[in-house]
C-alpha cells in the first residue's frame, strides 16, 4: 500500500544547498534507505518527512495519517539527567506506560546503568538511548537518521534486527546511511542522494540488474563519477 507520494519535492536554503528534487513512492510495511555522501540531502529529506521542516516547493501527499516515532541524528539530550528520567520525559509526551520503558531500556541494554547519569555515557550508549526513545509507541511510521552513528559491531547487527522485527510488524520503516552495505543488507527499497537529487531510485534487485552492479557501492562511484 502507498502510503506517501512526493513528488518534486525540494527545500533549498538560502545558500543554494539542500534538497533540490525528489521524487518518489513510499509503501507500507518496507524498509527505505537513503544513502548518499555528505550533503547529499538525506537529513533534509528526512526533516521534511517528519514535518520539522516545510517543503518550499513540489507535494508530499500523505495516504493516510501517519504516527511517526523518529530517531534524530544529533540529539542533545540533558544529560545531567539518568537514563531513566530522559527516558520518563520523552515517554511521557508519547503517554507510553513504565512497563514499555522498561522493555526499551533493557532491549538496548541500558536497564542495568539506568540510574546513571547520561554524561557518564559513552557516544554508543548515547545513541542506544537514541534507539530506545525512538522504540517507544505505536507510531507505525519509524524514522531513523544515521542510527549507525557511534554503534559497534555488535549493536550495528542489533539494530539490523530491531529494524526487521519493526517490518515483522507490519510498521515501515525509512532509515538514512553512509554504510552502503548495511542498506544492501537490510534494505527492501534504496534511494541515493547526490547533490540534493535523487540519482537512483528502486528495489534494491531492480536497481542492481537497471545498474549492471553487485553492490551498491559501485552504484555510487559509477554515478558520482568517482
Ligand atoms: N539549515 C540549513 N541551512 C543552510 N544549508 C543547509 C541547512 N541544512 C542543510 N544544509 C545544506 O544542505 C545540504 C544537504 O544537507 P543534509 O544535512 O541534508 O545532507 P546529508 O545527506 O544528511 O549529509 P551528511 O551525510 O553529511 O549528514 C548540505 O550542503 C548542507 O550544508
Amino acid at each position: 500500500m502507498i502510503l506517501l507520494e512526493a513528488k518534486n519535492v525540494a527545500n533549498v536554503y538560502d545558500n543554494d544547498r539542500g534538497l533540490k528534487e525528489a521524487t518518489f513512492t513510499l509503501h507500507s510495511g518496507r524498509i527505505l534507505a537513503l544513502v548518499g555522501g555528505n550533503g547529499a540531502g538525506k537529513s533534509t529529506l528526512i526533516r521534511l518527512l517528519t514535518g520539522q521542516e516545510k517543503q518550499k516547493s513540489g507535494e508530499m501527499i500523505w495516504h493516510k495519517p501517519q504516527a511517526i516515532r523518529y530517531m534524530p541524528d544529533d540529539v542533545d539530550f540533558p544529560t545531567m539527567l539518568t537514563a531513566a528520567e530522559i527516558l520518563e520525559l520523552l515517554a511521557s509526551l508519547k503517554q507510553v506506560d513504565k512497563y514499555e520503558q522498561e522493555h526499551v531500556l533493557k532491549r538496548v541494554s541500558l536497564w542495568d546503568v539506568r540510574r546513571q547519569q547520561a554524561k557518564q555515557f559513552s557516544k554508543g550508549m548515547l545513541q542506544r538511548l537514541n534507539l530506545a526513545q525512538s522504540l517507544l509507541g505505536s507510531g507505525s511510521l519509524l524514522i531513523l537518521d544515521e542510527p549507525t552513528n557511534g554503534l559497534d559491531p555488535f549493536w550495528i547487527a542489533q539494530l539490523k534486527n530491531m529494524m526487521l522485527e519493526e517490518k515483522e510488524k507490519g510498521n515501515t520503516v525509512i532509515f538514512s546511511t553512509h554504510l552502503l552495505s548495511f542498506a544492501e543488507e537490510i534494505a527492501d527499497d534504496i534511494l541515493v542522494l547526490h547533490e540534493g537529487k535523487i540519482i537512483v531510485s528502486g528495489t534494491i534487485t531492480n536497481i542492481f540488474l537497471q545498474e549492471d552492479a553487485t553492490s551498491l557501492e559501485e552504484i555510487w562511484l559509477k554515478r558520482i563519477n568517482l
